[in-house]
């Protein structure tokens, strides 16, 4: 629930969608030097829904999943997930926020967990800072470790435990506090083929059945291709979106069908993608013009 302070005021949270950026700025500062790492994103997603985040290495993919999981703050624009008003958190608020409204998992599996606690304790440990009691916490943990299959893991260290069991107990630590949004880091990057496959469905369940609205920034096509839409960043700015249908071929497996479209931001800016403009040399200036039902772009035949 969001809180009715003025520190995060409530909006009707079931109307809108669960993540809205507008226009989010995000510069880091080190002396003189500046870094813009967001210049202008904006994203909304859809309670429920699972999207992935891709996007070249510095285009602002952690940066944002920062600033999603209230651990950074924008330097402009407004953000707002499940009704809090990430721009207006008190200290906490923030700290009630990152505790019961967002979990996270991160893609370094020895990050998640914490190594001296079993499987079992490192799932208990969010409800108790919540203040839920000891057996009411380990009944839930036995719960969500059964659901998420590592169940048998309850009593083992995270040393004890393959790469794939301990991002399995890392989610179900990120769910430990019933968040309405999961964000995800990378969550297969240290795992191999198979094991990241059962991890992304891991993810897509819970999203199904517990209707969690689920981000995961992600260098990896097995789970970029498997979502239905797919947000790619470049130079701090959502720059397209992959959408995606998915349909059974009757022969068992899925037909996919697959639109790619440019993101259009509030002040009516496209990016053009960079293989569209090499393989017309598109430069400096194009030349446009609106058609009927479409936007017509040649390369500038004055140069
Ligand atoms: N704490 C910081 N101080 C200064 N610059 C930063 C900081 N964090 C990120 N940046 C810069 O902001 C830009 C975006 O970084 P970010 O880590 O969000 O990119 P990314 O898309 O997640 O990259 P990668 O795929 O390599 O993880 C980069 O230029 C990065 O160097």
């Amino acid at each position: 629930m969001p809180p009715s302070t003025a520190a995060a005021p409530a909006l009707a949270a079931t109307e809108k969608p669960a993540v809205v950026c507008e226009s989010v700025v995000r510069i880091h500062r080190h002396g003189s030097i500046e870094v813009q790492a967001l210049q202008g994103l904006d994203l909304s997603v859809e309670r429920g829904e699972m999207i992935a985040v891709v996007g070249p290495s510095g285009a602002g993919k952690s940066t944002l999943l920062s600033i999603l999981a209230g651990s950074d703050a924008p330097s402009a624009g407004r953000v707002h997930v499940d009704g809090w008003d990430l721009g207006a958190l008190s200290t906490a608020g923030r700290v009630r926020y990152r505790r019961g409204v967002v979990g996270v998992v991160r893609q370094q599996t020895s990050r998640n967990l914490v190594a001296h606690l079993t499987a079992e304790e490192n799932v208990a440990m969010p409800a108790a800072l919540g203040g839920t009691s000891r057996k009411v916490r380990r009944t839930r943990s036995a719960e969500l470790l059964d659901r998420l299959g590592v169940g048998d893991c309850a009593r083992r260290l995270p040393h004890e435990m393959s790469g794939g069991q301990q991002q399995r107990v890392a989610l179900a630590v990120a769910l430990a506090n019933g968040p309405s949004v999961l964000l995800a880091d990378e969550p297969t990057g240290e795992l191999d083929t198979t094991t990241a496959h059962e991890i992304l469905g891991a993810l897509r369940t819970v999203s199904r059945e517990d209707g969690i609205t689920v981000v995961v920034v992600t260098h990896d096509a097995t789970v970029s291709d498997s979502v239905e839409r797919t947000v790619a960043i470049r130079d701090g700015r959502t720059s397209s979106e992959v959408l995606r249908t998915f349909s059974d071929d009757g022969a068992g497996g899925s037909h996919v069908v697959a639109q790619e479209y440019a993101v259009m931001d509030r002040a009516g800016r496209v990016q053009i993608p960079r293989e569209y403009r090499e393989a017309l040399e598109l430069t400096r200036r194009v030349r446009l013009a609106l058609e009927a039902d479409h936007v017509s772009l040649w390369p500038d035949g004055e140069r």
